[in-house]
């Protein structure tokens, strides 16, 4: 694990597009294809936007969220749109959906399920974001549907999850990759901001318990991970 401490936000945004646009091109060399997993929230938008104005093919890219809440498409607190929007500029880039344009309740994962079991191979790069509570994608710490998504023998690779209590600034269910989808991959990125996270991650890591803080999961020794940090 390395953490990349830098400067300020614009310099992570810097620091993150190049090393996303590195794993894509090593991907596109070896395989022709590339497959990446992309927190939502704001923390890596900017990264996105510096991403998307990288020159490559990207109609052989694809990019799916890490999770996404229970909401309607084009309502604002879709990741999926938010990536889009973001990646405006990466003209051919295949996004694949985990929750269908009209999130009708009951939230399910069967749709998501499908999605991912047509995607089979291993992410060729997982970038997480982390909350304060250390959440990473949307498995949060006490919610329902944590322990089936955390369970490394789990045969689903999507769940939903329902945040206890809800964030009052994303206050929806949610469909979230698991554990060992998420896990399965050539590389990790974790991008976090602020001194409040940072002393969070240090926390998760020397406590090791992925139940209360689902974050330190992905801090095992033996993965390809970089953490990104700006104040
Ligand atoms: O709810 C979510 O939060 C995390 C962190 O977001 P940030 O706004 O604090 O950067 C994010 O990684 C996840 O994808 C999102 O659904």
């Amino acid at each position: 694990m390395q953490l990349i401490e830098h400067i300020d936000a614009a310099a992570m945004a810097d620091g993150l597009a190049f090393e996303i646009g590195q794993a894509i091109d090593q991907a596109l060399l070896d395989r022709g294809r590339a497959l990446i997993a992309l927190a939502g929230g704001r923390t890596p938008m900017p990264a996105y936007r510096k991403l998307a104005g990288q020159q490559r093919d990207w109609s052989k890219v694809t990019v799916l969220a890490t999770d996404e809440r229970w909401v309607d498409a084009g309502h604002p607190l879709r990741n999926e749109d938010e990536i889009v929007d973001a990646m405006q500029a990466a003209r051919g880039l295949n996004l694949c959906r985990l929750v269908p344009a009209k999130a009708e309740y009951p939230p399910l994962a069967a749709w998501a399920n499908q999605v991912l079991a047509e995607l089979s191979q291993p992410f060729d790069l997982v970038l997480l974001g982390m909350g304060g509570d250390a959440h990473t994608a949307s498995l949060f710490p006490a919610a329902d549907g944590l322990s089936a998504a955390m369970d490394l023998r789990a045969e689903a690779d999507a769940f939903v999850i329902t945040p206890n209590p809800l964030p009052p600034e994303a206050p929806h269910a949610r469909i979230t990759l698991g554990r060992r989808r998420l896990l399965n991959a050539r590389q990790h990125i974790i991008a976090l901001s602020g001194a409040v996270k940072r002393d969070v991650l240090f926390d998760a890591n020397s406590r090791q318990q992925p139940d209360r803080q689902p974050i330190s999961a992905f801090l095992a020794p033996g993965l390809n991970m970089t953490i990104h940090w700006s104040p």
